[in-house]
């Protein structure tokens, strides 16, 4: 990456949001800073409850937080009303979930050209564009396919071409492997990981997959809401060095946080 290239596209500091369940206060994210230079892909670990999906809906726009500040290519997310960070999400971002959710009754191809027929561009644009990003995907022969008739997998690649149909700067990704089995996964690991390679675009991923996390430029490990360590791909070699990193993450929390018992 050039000096040039390196422009900070997300720009969170002191991020913090709590839920009440009840009579229980949750702080899912408490007073998380990144900051995501373009091109760059940052993946998010850590053990279930600990915030991930709170901090991804956060920077993603999807949650606003109680506090702390967020910025998107310059711009204060706070500042945005509702709809103009509605139109900022679907012009400048793509999400992938953990269950594909795509449009039962739709083609492949129809779910694809979906966000950009929603942001007011012709159907043969969106369609041809849909085609593209299929054949990307190396869904080009299913594009007539509809969801029930492709495998989990599948599935997941028509949703990871549907986040890619408007060219978003960022990807956020939650959990993207989470609901496939071993092969699937794997497929769609490889195709991560071409997203991850394309300099073009940022991507966030939330996973707790050693394999998918090798994608990423940086990892980052939350506990209790807060960022408690950092390391650099390059410090990582294999899947398993990544799960043995996450495992003395979580140990020495579990013995440093003054809120586990016997300490
Ligand atoms: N809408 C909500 N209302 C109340 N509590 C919530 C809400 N969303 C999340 N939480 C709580 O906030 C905490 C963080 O949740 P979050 O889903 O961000 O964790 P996570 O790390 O993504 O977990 P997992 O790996 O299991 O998906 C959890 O204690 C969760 O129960």
């Amino acid at each position: 990456m050039t000096t040039t290239d390196r422009r900070a596209l997300l720009q969170a500091s002191g991020l913090q949001k709590r839920f009440t369940a009840g009579t229980d206060a949750i702080h899912a994210v408490d007073g998380v800073s990144i900051d995501l230079i373009a091109g760059e892909t940052v993946a998010i670990m850590g053990a279930s409850g600990s915030g991930k999906t709170t901090l991804l809906h956060l920077l993603g726009g999807l949650l606003r937080p109680d506090s702390g500040i967020l910025r998107f290519a310059g711009a204060d997310l706070a500042t945005l009303s509702d709809a103009a960070l509605t139109s900022l999400r679907c012009e400048r971002m793509g999400i992938v979930y953990q269950s594909s959710n795509l449009i039962p009754t739709l083609s492949a191809l129809d779910n694809v050209a979906l966000p950009m027929l929603l942001n007011g561009s012709s159907r043969t644009t969106a369609r041809a564009a849909a085609h593209e990003r299929l054949r990307e995907v190396g869904l080009g022969a299913r594009a007539l396919h509809r969801p029930g008739q492709m495998s989990g997998g599948e599935q997941q690649r028509v949703a990871i071409a549907r986040a890619l149909i408007a060219k978003p700067e960022l990807v956020l990704a939650d959990e993207p492997t989470g609901s496939l089995d071993r092969q699937n996964s794997l497929d769609v690991c490889q195709l991560l990981h071409q997203v991850a390679a394309d300099r073009s675009r940022s991507v966030v991923i939330v996973t707790h997959d050693p394999a998918v996390a090798l994608l990423a430029d940086r990892i980052l490990v939350l506990s209790d809401g807060k960022l408690v360590s950092e390391i650099s791909r390059a410090d990582v070699a294999t899947a398993e060095e990544v799960a043995i990193y996450c495992m003395r993450v979580a140990r020495r929390n579990q013995v440093f946080a003054p809120s586990s018992p016997g300490i």
